[in-house]
């Protein structure tokens, strides 16, 4: 039997902006109404997906949602016609609007939280999809991601896709961005790797001060019980709470794993040395020897981390056993990363390549390559079980390079939400993308 991990990206969609809506987000709040280009941003996504592929990995696309979210508009109170309802939160509520225009759903690292059949009870690849508790703009996204998941993993005898966890701070969840999952190969079991910003029921632990902690420890819990995963071969750590104050909210910026490596840097968890020595000695008790590559302050400060995105790369297995860390172009401009990433590739350990993406529009809200992937641990039979449609090639490429061509604009702003014929021309994309992709009926106007 072959094993495969999946990354499936996720296709920007057509209503992409800068509004600042993730405090603790630094970028995110830094750009707030520089003028976006939908059009370049899923250009440049969609370039890392072909560029991916044609390197050998399994590489699939995850649709966009549905902006303006309508429906959610309604249920704050916003009533007429769908051209009244976004007139009138463009007068009275205009922040509501943008929260409900943002095309957050790209970044599916926040998707879901994804077990592989190796590590569950039952036998079946789970999914949880996130709640995203902590923000309102993400926290619509759940209903629409599991429908998603459902038209691209339609077999219920591989694939359980659950609902996501109660929407309460007590269980924020922000999905695999907080997950690793360390192996010997894809399709043996493995070590679940949970990393929380704080606990909602243990005042006595450390909680950072400035910025929230976004993830739940209790809500780590609830999925490894979901998905029926084994105690011992599970860990949970919980982010330095300082370094979630200089930016780093979700654990992907500050750390990548991929098989039994981590890449991570000096400053990433409370307790950092017993956390991994317990990940060495679970994933020792699996047949796996796990190799931890660190990167210390002197060489890259947690400042530069979150500037570059250094961490917020993917690692990709190569087919001689080393790593590819595919990194965004900002690493290049930040000088300690660059002259750390070329040490790194000289350094004999297991990184061997580095590729290189422009990325910008997405990472000026904060979303870098590790960010718009969802990766899924597949085997052979699991994979041949995926819908077909969505997995990247030429031809899907070509069409959807075509699509993004014909429906987006190549500027928006706050001011354009308002806009009906922005909603129309939305609703017709992805009217048509579904077609393509082969999802059916997972848009809220086509449920309607
Ligand atoms: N994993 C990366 C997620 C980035 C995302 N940014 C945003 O939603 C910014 C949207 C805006 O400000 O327009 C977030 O913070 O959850």
């Amino acid at each position: 039997m072959m094993a495969f991990e999946l990354n499936i990206d996720g296709l920007v969609g057509p209503t992409h902006n800068y509004a600042g809506l993730s405090f603790g987000n630094v970028a995110s709040t830094g750009n707030a109404r520089v003028t976006a280009n939908p059009k370049l941003a899923a250009l440049q996504g969609l370039a890392k997906m072909k560029a991916l592929a044609d390197l050998g990995y399994a590489q699939a696309v995850f649709a966009p949602h549905e902006r303006p979210a309508i429906g959610a508009l309604r249920e704050l109170g916003f009533a007429g016609s769908d051209a009244q309802v976004l007139a009138r939160a463009a007068k009275d509520a205009p922040e509501l609007l943008s929260a409900c225009s943002s095309a957050s759903s790209m970044w599916t690292a926040n998707a879901a939280t994804v077990s592989p059949s190796a590590d569950t009870a039952d036998g079946r690849v789970h999914f949880t999809p996130a709640n995203l508790n902590n923000k309102f703009h993400r926290s619509i996204e759940h209903p629409t991601t599991r429908r998603l998941l459902q038209a691209m993993f339609p077999d219920e005898n591989r694939f359980a896709i659950h609902a996501a966890l109660p929407a309460q701070m007590h269980f924020g969840d922000e999905g695999a961005a907080n997950h690793t999952r360390f192996a010997a190969a894809y399709d043996r079991p493995g070590v679940a790797f949970f990393v929380y910003g704080g606990s909602a029921f243990d005042a006595s632990r450390p909680a950072p001060k400035r910025f929230p902690a976004r993830h739940t420890l209790e809500a780590c819990q609830a999925v490894a019980r979901r998905h029926g995963l084994r105690d011992d071969a599970v860990v949970y750590a919980q982010q330095d709470p300082d370094v979630i104050d200089a930016g780093v909210f979700h654990n992907d910026v500050i750390s990548v794993g991929n098989l039994n490596v981590l890449f991570h840097h000096q400053q990433s968890f409370v307790d950092q040395p017993r956390v991994l020595a317990e990940l060495a000695d679970k994933l020792a008790v699996l047949g796996g020897e796990f190799v931890p590559v660190e990167v210390p302050s002197a060489q890259v400060s947690v400042g530069d981390a979150v500037r570059s995105y250094l961490f917020n790369s993917q690692l990709l297995a190569l087919a001689d056993g080393g790593m590819r860390l595919v990194v965004p172009e900002e690493c290049h401009k930040t000088p300690a990363v660059w002259a750390y990433l070329q040490s790194l590739l000289a350094s004999g350990g297991p990184v061997r390549e580095l590729s290189v993406f422009d990325l910008r529009e997405s990472m000026q809200n904060g979303g870098g390559p590790a960010c718009l992937r969802l990766r899924v641990a597949l085997n052979d039979a699991e994979l041949a079980a995926v819908n077909p449609a969505i997995l990247i090639n030429d031809t899907l490429y070509a069409r959807l390079v075509g699509w993004v061509e014909k429906h987006y604009r190549d500027r928006l702003g706050e001011r354009d939400f308002a806009d009906p014929q922005l909603l129309a021309e939305t609703r017709g994309a992805l009217d048509e993308l579904t077609r393509i992709l082969c999802l059916g009926s997972v848009y809220p106007f086509q449920l309607a």
